[in-house]
């Protein structure tokens, strides 16, 4: 029997959110990969025969057990980044939105007119996230069907379960990165049928037993890059492609004043920005807008009453001046919520990073709300700061269910996809150090704030090692 055909049992502490602000520490657990990276049990503090005995209980399962130091958390899921513009990120960071797109953004995206130049860059950067312990992420590419597709390919081969739209924009760009609107739907068509077609949906046709239904890896989403640069006949176009195929949507909402106006002067018959994806149908329970910083409560209660959620990017949001999204009130509101790394407004590949940037942002929330009491006293005089277990939960089920993967990842329920990271934070030269008053809940927290890609010692997606710090053979 060789490795790939047997279970996988690991013994230790397991982490994971059961909801938000519900963190469960498990310290003597038990999980089981089935051969077809489906979780078949998780049992809660083991027994002491059980755990001197492992090794004869489960003779036809490889054992792992972990060290002291190690536990297992969910992998994370990155709800908005932009595969083409890692190639600038931590750099250019001193514009405003709107500036920033036509000065650094459109001429580094219209680079990707290259297959060669696009081939190499996406190679690069699903690697990086995946060693930065992303196994879901919600991609943006750029106008360019080619390219777009190579994306596609270089997620699967790296094995990263994915949502990857060809960008649409038909006006308010520059001459050399525009298209014209027949083109973009056109080869937003193609480039569904080229994913469906090349990894054709299982679902129907499984008769493996005791698991959840088994689901894509790589899924097309519709992907107007936001209302201006899209025309009304786009927008409606796109919804339609959207309805027809059953997809997903991503954009970017209400992100920065200036861009605000823009839309309201573009779209005079709508109310607010909100309204003008609402009035085109690009509203569904499927949809993911990147920011909703500036929304009015009218705006927010349309997000909620539609079933869109909003992926905070706080990274970008204060790279680019934009603002802080207050988040307190979007989940008070009943908005669905996950954390986004929006490389390259945001210049952070990791979701590590957007965890203590969601932290930062709601402390300045608080502080604002305190100085200006009387101004924002309608919005929630009892404003509390996100505690680290909301927060981890944005980063895991929270971005699951934006993406409407909460059966499928997100945490460690039997049935689910085993997509996870095995986290060391003794890891020898390491960014953590332990010293003896530290506890499993503190060593936790010190990961949250402190650790890096060294303290990932495996990230797994499906059951499958994808990525990690330690050599293959250990994990
Ligand atoms: O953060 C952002 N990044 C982008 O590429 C973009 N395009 C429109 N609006 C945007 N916001
Ligand atoms: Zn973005």
């Amino acid at each position: 029997m060789n490795n790939e055909t047997l279970a996988t049992v690991y013994h230790g502490i397991i982490i994971h959110s059961l909801d938000i602000g519900n963190l469960e520490f498990i310290r003597n657990g038990l999980l089981a990969v089935h051969p077809d990276g489906h979780i078949a049990f998780l049992e809660r503090d083991v027994g002491q025969l059980v755990k001197e005995h492992l090794f004869i209980i489960f003779s036809y399962s490889q054992v792992v057990t972990l060290s002291e130091h190690q536990f297992l958390i969910p992998g994370f899921i990155d709800t908005h980044a932009h595969a083409p513009q890692y190639v600038y990120a931590g750099t250019g960071l001193d514009l405003p939105l709107l500036n920033w797109l036509s000065t650094y953004t459109f001429p580094r995206e219209s680079a990707f007119s290259s297959p060669t130049y696009a081939l190499d860059v996406y190679k690069r950067v699903i690697s990086r996230f995946l060693r930065n312990g992303t196994t879901t992420c919600a991609w943006f590419a750029t106008i360019h069907l080619e390219a777009t597709k190579l994306l596609v390919d270089v997620i699967r081969a790296n094995g990263q379960r994915a949502f990857v739209g060809k960008v649409n924009m038909d006006t308010c760009g520059p001459d050399y990165y525009v298209e014209k609107i027949d083109d973009s739907v056109e080869s937003t068509r193609d480039f569904i049928q080229y994913v469906l077609d090349s990894e054709p949906d299982t679902s129907k046709s499984s008769n493996s037993s005791n698991t959840a239904k088994p689901t894509r890896l790589v899924t097309p989403i519709i992907t107007p890059r936001f209302a201006v640069s899209c025309t009304a006949p786009l927008l409606d176009s796109l919804s339609t492609l959207a309805s027809e195929h059953d997809l997903p949507i991503q954009s970017h909402l209400s992100e920065n004043p200036s861009e605000c106006e823009l839309v309201q002067s573009l779209f005079p018959h709508c109310r607010d920005y909100t309204s003008v994806y609402d009035h085109y149908k690009l509203l569904t329970p499927r949809t993911i807008m990147a920011h909703g910083i500036h929304l009015s409560s009218e705006e927010i209660a349309i997000l909620r009453d539609r079933g869109t959620g909003i992926s905070h990017c706080p990274n970008s949001n204060f790279a680019l001046q934009s603002g802080v999204c207050d988040v307190r009130r979007l989940l008070n509101a009943g908005v669905k919520v996950g954390l986004g790394t929006d490389v390259a407004g945001g210049y952070a590949p990791s979701i590590l990073d957007a965890v203590r940037q969601a932290m930062t942002a709601s402390k300045a929330c608080k502080i604002q709300y305190l100085a200006r009491a009387e101004e924002r006293v309608e919005r929630d005089p009892d404003y509390n700061v996100l505690t680290i277990p909301e927060v981890f939960y944005l980063a895991t089920m929270g971005g699951a269910k934006l993406l409407n993967l909460e059966d499928v990842v997100g945490n460690f329920v039997p049935g689910k996809e085993f997509d996870a990271l095995l986290v060391d934070v003794g890891v020898a030269d390491g960014p953590i150090d332990v010293f003896d008053h530290d506890t499993t809940e503190s060593l936790f927290e010190k990961f949250l704030y402190l650790g890096d890609e060294r303290s990932l010692r495996a990230v797994w997606v499906k059951g499958r090692r994808v990525a990690g710090s330690s050599n293959s053979d250990e994990f």
